[in-house]
C-alpha cells in the first residue's frame, strides 16, 4: 500500500501577525522519494497573498528569487513597515542632499575667490552648511528607524518562537528532539539577534545604499590622484573621535550584553524547569516575564544600535571640517594656485562612495550568517504536538481526589520497551500512597501521565471517574499539584543516575539498548544528551491494542478498587527539594497567582503552616526578599519549606511528591516534617519515595518494577532479600 506522508510546518500559519488565507503548494516543495511508495510533501503555508504568475513560476524553476529564511522572517518585518518607511524617506532625503552638496563643494573655491561678493559667499555657505546638517540628521534617522523596525522584528520573533516552545510536548524538553535546553536558549537569545543585524543590513541596502552608490558614481568621474595624500591627512583627527565614542559605545554594548546575558539566564532557568511550568499551568505567566526581559533587551539594543549609527555621521562631520580647514588653508598657502575644488570634491565623493559599498558587503555577509540563524530559530517552532487537548474537552470543578489508572500502558518511543505494563493503582480520596521501586522503574513517569504530560498508549487514567483525556489540560492541572525534586535531580534520575550521596536504594535500571541514556554538560548547566527518541505518532489517540496485550485479562494490583489502609507512622520527617525561580518569595509561593495577582494573605498563611513565615521575615526584605536563581540564598530546608507553602497555596486536591534526596540537619529535619504532614491533610497524595520514613508516612506502599505495580506490606519491606531489604539496610546505616 503507498504511504503518502504531507509534511506540513505550522510556524507560519501560527504566527500572531498573520492569518493564512489562502495555503499553497508549488512544485518544488513536492518530493518525491526513492521509495516508490513514499510521496512526501514538504510545504510552507504562505502567509500572504498568492504569489504572481512570473514569480511562482520562477520558483518553481529553482530561480534563487525566494529565500526560504527570508519568508520566514518576511510577515514580522512587514508588520514593522512603519518605521521602514520613514527611515526609507530619511533616506531619499540623505541622497538627494549629498547629490546636491558634492557639486556645491567643489564649487565653493569658485565662489570664495569672488572676495568682493560676500553676500554670495555667505548665502552658498549657508545652503552647503544646511545640506550637510540635513544629510547627517536625515541619516541618523534613517539608521535609528531602520534598526528600530529590524529589533522589533526580532523581538516579535522571538516571543512567538517562545510560546510555540512553552506548547511543545514534555518530550522535546527530555532530550527527545536532540535540542538541550541551552541550545533552545541560545537560539532565542544570540541568534535571534544576528537576525535582527540581517533584517537591518538588508532594510539598509535595498533602499538607501543602493541610492547613493547612484548618486555618487555621478559625482566621481573627476577623479584627481594628487589629492589622495591630502585625505589621509584626515585620519588621524578620526582616529580620535573613534577612540573617544568607541569608549562609550563599549559601556552602552556592555550594558546592552548584559540585557542579553539575564534574558539566557533566564531561559535557561526556566526551560529546565517546564514540567513544573506546565504543570502549574504556567505558560502564560512564563511568557508575561520573558515578554518583560526581552523589551529590556530591546531598549538596550536600541541604545547601542542608535550609537552606532551616530558614530558615523560625527567622523563624518569631522572629515568636512578638517577637509574645509585644509582647503582654506591651501588657498592661503598657495594663493590661488592650488585647486581646491578638485580636492574637496574628490574627497567628498570618495568618503560617499565607500560608504554604500561597504553597506553592500556588509548586508551580503549579515545575510549569509543570518540564515542559519532564521532557520534554527525557526525550527523550534514546527512541531506537531502529541498530547492533544480534545476540542470538546471540559472544565472539571471541585474533585474529590479519586485517581484512578486502568490498564494503563506506556512507552517512550515506538522501537522502546514498556514502561508501564496494563497498570492498575486506584488511589481514594484523601489516603497517601508510596510509590517505590528500582531507579527507572517508571514512578516519575506514572505521575507524567496523571499530569498529561504524555498520553498512554492504552488504558486510561481517570480523576472522579472522568478520563483525563476529556478535561481541559489547564483544568487537570489546576487539580494536581506538583510538588517535585530538584530539576537537576529530576532529569538525572530520570536516566537512572542517582546523584545523592544517601539514596542509592535500588540498583541502578538497567539501561535499554535503544535509548542509552547520557548527561553532558553544556555551558554550565546539566542538559541530555543524545537521547534516541522515536515519535509515538498517533499512540495518544488511536491506541495499539497489539501493544496492550491481553485486554480482557483479570486486573492485577488494586484492580482500581482496593480500599485503602488506615494512616500509619506520623512522626517522621521528608525531605524535598524545591523547583524554585528568581523572584520574591511571595512570587514564589504564590506562583500559580502570578498573573492574575497574588493574595498576600494567602501567601502568608500558607508560609505559616509550612514553618517558613519565621525566617521569610528574617530576609533583608521579607516576602520582597529576591531569593536568586533557583532559590540560591536559601538554605535546603527553607527551599523545601518554600515550596511546601506554594503547594499549601495552590491548595489542589491531588499532590504529586517526588522526594528530594537531600539532607538536613535535625531542626530542619523536624520543621519539613512538619510542614509536610500538614501539607498531607486532606489531600489525595502520590508520593514517590525512597526512604523508608517517607514509606511508613502512606496509607498504602506499592511496588514498581518491571512496568508492573504491585502492593506490598510492611512485612515485606522489613524482609532480606529484596529491594527493599536495601532500602532498610540504607536507612539504619545513615
Ligand atoms: N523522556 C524520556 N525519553 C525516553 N526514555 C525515558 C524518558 N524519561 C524516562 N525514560 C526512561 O523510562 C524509564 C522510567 O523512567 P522514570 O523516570 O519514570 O523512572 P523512576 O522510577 O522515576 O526512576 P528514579 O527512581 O530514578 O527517579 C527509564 O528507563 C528511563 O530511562
Amino acid at each position: 500500500m503507498a504511504v503518502i506522508r504531507i509534511r506540513v510546518p505550522i510556524t507560519t500559519l501560527k504566527s500572531p501577525i498573520f492569518k493564512p488565507k489562502l495555503l499553497h503548494l508549488n512544485k518544488s516543495s513536492l518530493k518525491i522519494s526513492s521509495n516508490p511508495f513514499k510521496l512526501s510533501i514538504s510545504s510552507s503555508f504562505r502567509p500572504q497573498k498568492p504569489l504572481n504568475r512570473t514569480s511562482q513560476s520562477r520558483s518553481d524553476d529553482n530561480f534563487p528569487l525566494s529565500n526560504p529564511s527570508l519568508d520566514q522572517i518576511k510577515p514580522y518585518v512587514q508588520s514593522e513597515w512603519k518605521p521602514i518607511l520613514k527611515g526609507w524617506l530619511c533616506s531619499v532625503i540623505s541622497v538627494y542632499c549629498v547629490s546636491k552638496i558634492v557639486p556645491k563643494v567643489g564649487n565653493f573655491s569658485l565662489v570664495l575667490n569672488k572676495m568682493g561678493e560676500k553676500g554670495l559667499i555667505m548665502k552658498e555657505g549657508l545652503i552647503l552648511g544646511g545640506l550637510v546638517l540635513v544629510r547627517l540628521v536625515a541619516n541618523y534617522w534613517q539608521q535609528a528607524f531602520l534598526w528600530e523596525a529590524a529589533l522589533n522584528s526580532a523581538y516579535k520573533i522571538r516571543v512567538y518562537v517562545f510560546e510555540r516552545v512553552l506548547k511543545r510536548d514534555l518530550g522535546f524538553f527530555e532530550g527527545g528532539s536532540g535540542v538541550s535546553a541551552g541550545d533552545i536558549a541560545y537560539r532565542i537569545t544570540s541568534e535571534a539577534s544576528d537576525v535582527a543585524d540581517t533584517v537591518y543590513a538588508l532594510l539598509n541596502t535595498i533602499v538607501p545604499s543602493a541610492l547613493q552608490l547612484t548618486a555618487m558614481a555621478n559625482q566621481m568621474l573627476a577623479v584627481s590622484p594628487v589629492l589622495s595624500l591630502i585625505s589621509a591627512m584626515i585620519i588621524p583627527c578620526i582616529s580620535l573621535v573613534i577612540v573617544y565614542f568607541g569608549e562609550r559605545l563599549r559601556k552602552v554594548s556592555r550594558k546592552a550584553q548584559y540585557s542579553v546575558a539575564r534574558l539566557s539566564t533566564y531561559l535557561n532557568e526556566v526551560l529546565p524547569s517546564v514540567f513544573f511550568v506546565k504543570a502549574s499551568n504556567a505558560e502564560l505567566c512564563e511568557s508575561a516575564r520573558f515578554k518583560r526581559l526581552a523589551h529590556s533587551d530591546l531598549s538596550e539594543h536600541l541604545r547601542k544600535k542608535r550609537m552606532k549609527a551616530l558614530i558615523p555621521q560625527i567622523v563624518q562631520a569631522i572629515a568636512v571640517g578638517v577637509l574645509l580647514i585644509l582647503f582654506v588653508a591651501s588657498l592661503l598657502v598657495s594663493k590661488g594656485s592650488f585647486d581646491g575644488s578638485a580636492m574637496v570634491s574628490f574627497v567628498t565623493s570618495l568618503c560617499l562612495l565607500i560608504e554604500p559599498v561597504q553597506g553592500v558587503g556588509k548586508a551580503y555577509n549579515e545575510l549569509k550568517q543570518g540564515e542559519p540563524a532564521i532557520e534554527r530559530l525557526f525550527a523550534l517552532t514546527a512541531f506537531t504536538p502529541q498530547v492533544i487537548e480534545k476540542p470538546n474537552a471540559v472544565d472539571i470543578g471541585s474533585v474529590t481526589g479519586d485517581v484512578k489508572f486502568c490498564n494503563v500502558s506506556f512507552r517512550y518511543g515506538d522501537n522502546m520497551p514498556l514502561v508501564l505494563n496494563k497498570l492498575n493503582l486506584h488511589v481514594k480520596p484523601g489516603e497517601t500512597v508510596a510509590l517505590i521501586g528500582p531507579s527507572g522503574g517508571g514512578k516519575t513517569t506514572l505521575t507524567k501521565l496523571l499530569l498529561r504530560l504524555y498520553d498512554p498508549l492504552c488504558g486510561s487514567v481517570f480523576i472522579d471517574n472522568n478520563d483525563i483525556q476529556s478535561i481541559r489540560m489547564e483544568s487537570l492541572r489546576g487539580h494536581v499539584g506538583l510538588v517535585s525534586q530538584d530539576i537537576v535531580n529530576l532529569i538525572r534520575s530520570i536516566h537512572g543516575i542517582n546523584v545523592s550521596k544517601n539514596v542509592p536504594i535500588y540498583p541502578t535500571a538497567t539501561q535499554t539498548p535503544t535509548a542509552p541514556p547520557r548527561v553532558t554538560s553544556f555551558q554550565g548547566f546539566i542538559s541530555l544528551g543524545h537521547h534516541l527518541f522515536t515519535d509515538r505518532g498517533t499512540c495518544g489517540q488511536t491506541r495499539r491494542d497489539s501493544d496492550c496485550g491481553t485486554r480482557g485479562r483479570k486486573r492485577r494490583d488494586n484492580d482500581c478498587g482496593t480500599p485503602g489502609r488506615k494512616r500509619q507512622v506520623r512522626s517522621t520527617y521528608r525531605v524535598y527539594d524545591q523547583i524554585l525561580f528568581s523572584g520574591t518569595v511571595a512570587e514564589n509561593i504564590g506562583y500559580r497567582d502570578l498573573l492574575s495577582g497574588i493574595h498576600m494573605e494567602k501567601v502568608e498563611h500558607a508560609a505559616r503552616t509550612a514553618n517558613a513565615d519565621e525566617f521569610i521575615r528574617t530576609l533583608s526584605e521579607g516576602y520582597e526578599t529576591n531569593i536568586g536563581p533557583r532559590g540560591s540564598i536559601l538554605s535546603g530546608g527553607q527551599k523545601q519549606r518554600l515550596a511546601i507553602a506554594r503547594a499549601i497555596y495552590q491548595n489542589s486536591s491531588i499532590l504529586i511528591m517526588d522526594e528530594a534526596t537531600s539532607a538536613l540537619d535535625s531542626k530542619s529535619e523536624l520543621l519539613v516534617r512538619q510542614a509536610v504532614e500538614r501539607l498531607m491533610e486532606n489531600h489525595t497524595v502520590l508520593v514517590i519515595a525512597h526512604r523508608l520514613e517517607t514509606i511508613q508516612m502512606a496509607d498504602r506502599v506499592v511496588l514498581l518494577e518491571n512496568g508492573k505495580l504491585e502492593e506490598v506490606s510492611p512485612t515485606y519491606l522489613m524482609g532480606n532479600n529484596n529491594h527493599c531489604g536495601s532500602l532498610i539496610t540504607s536507612e539504619i546505616a545513615l
